[in-house]
């Protein structure tokens, strides 16, 4: 069963049409969205974490249908979400903004003081876990946002631009922790880096005008590249070449 089915979906703001039609299939595996600025990638996310609902089409989420209450209550449980930008109460510390996601989650009361040490371990804060997030620096706070949303392993893990401000070593870090999260869970993220995707990514897709233009393995892409695309290396060039292609539906292809 895929953890993602999404079908024609549609979504916008006060009647823009903003994400225009996109289908796509995700099991487990790492899944790299690309796109330029204002593609539609967050938009998109955010249906995805069932955070707004779309303005048509299908969604479904480890089978359920997300549109009646129940269903939707039940997918929830299995989604840990990253947005590009969040609010927290001022003066929560790293361990308790971890713990009180893990609990709106509904991560059984028990399992979440271990669930979320061994999160905020997995991003190496545990040296300011007990720190409140406002006096953490930018990427650090990221990387307690990514503990939140990979506390308690959920089965699907939406990323909106995770490595924003991370350092050198914790991107790679983090590339490590995607890779070991995806042999379980559908980790869907989006982010800029080309080497991101390219090194942690079994497959990847590009997004623009709010439209597929390409879903495949990273290898794929750089195949797709012209020679007088811009770009310094053969990724970039077949991305650049990607945003030029009509727009493609995904049937969920194996990963
Ligand atoms: N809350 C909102 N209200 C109205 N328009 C919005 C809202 N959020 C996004 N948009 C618009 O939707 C379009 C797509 O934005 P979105 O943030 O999804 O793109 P993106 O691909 O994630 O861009 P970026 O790479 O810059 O983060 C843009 O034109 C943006 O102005």
């Amino acid at each position: 069963m895929l953890i993602v089915d999404v079908k024609a979906l549609h979504q916008g703001y006060r009647g823009k049409p903003v994400v225009r039609g996109v289908s796509l299939g995700l099991g487990a595996g790492a899944f790299g969205l690309l796109g330029p600025n204002g593609a539609g990638k967050s938009t998109l996310l955010r249906s995805l974490a069932t955070v707004s609902a779309p303005t048509s089409g299908t969604l479904r989420l480890f089978g359920h249908d997300v549109r009646t209450r129940k269903e939707l209550r039940a997918a929830r449980r299995g989604i840990g979400y990253l947005p590009q930008s969040f609010a927290h109460p001022a003066d929560f510390t790293v361990t308790d903004f971890v713990r009180h996601c893990a609990w709106l989650r509904e991560v059984p009361r028990r399992d979440i003081p271990r669930s979320a040490s061994e999160a905020i371990e997995q991003v190496e804060l545990q040296s300011q876990a007990g720190t409140p997030l406002r006096k953490l620096s930018g990427g650090m706070r990221r990387r307690a946002g990514i503990a939140q949303a990979i506390a308690g392993r959920p089965a699907l893990i939406i990323l909106d631009e995770p490595t924003t401000g991370l350092d050198p070593h914790q991107r790679v870090r983090f590339r490590e922790l995607v890779r070991e999260l995806a042999r379980d869970s559908c980790v869907l993220l989006s982010t800029h880096l080309v080497e991101d995707v390219a090194h942690t990514c079994a497959r990847m897709g590009v997004l623009y005008e709010g439209t597929l233009r390409f879903v495949g393995p990273p290898a794929e892409l750089q195949a797709l590249g012209t020679a007088d695309a811009p770009g310094d290396t053969p990724l970039e060039r077949g991305y650049a070449t990607a945003l030029g292609a009509p727009p493609v539906q995904d049937r969920g292809g194996a990963q």
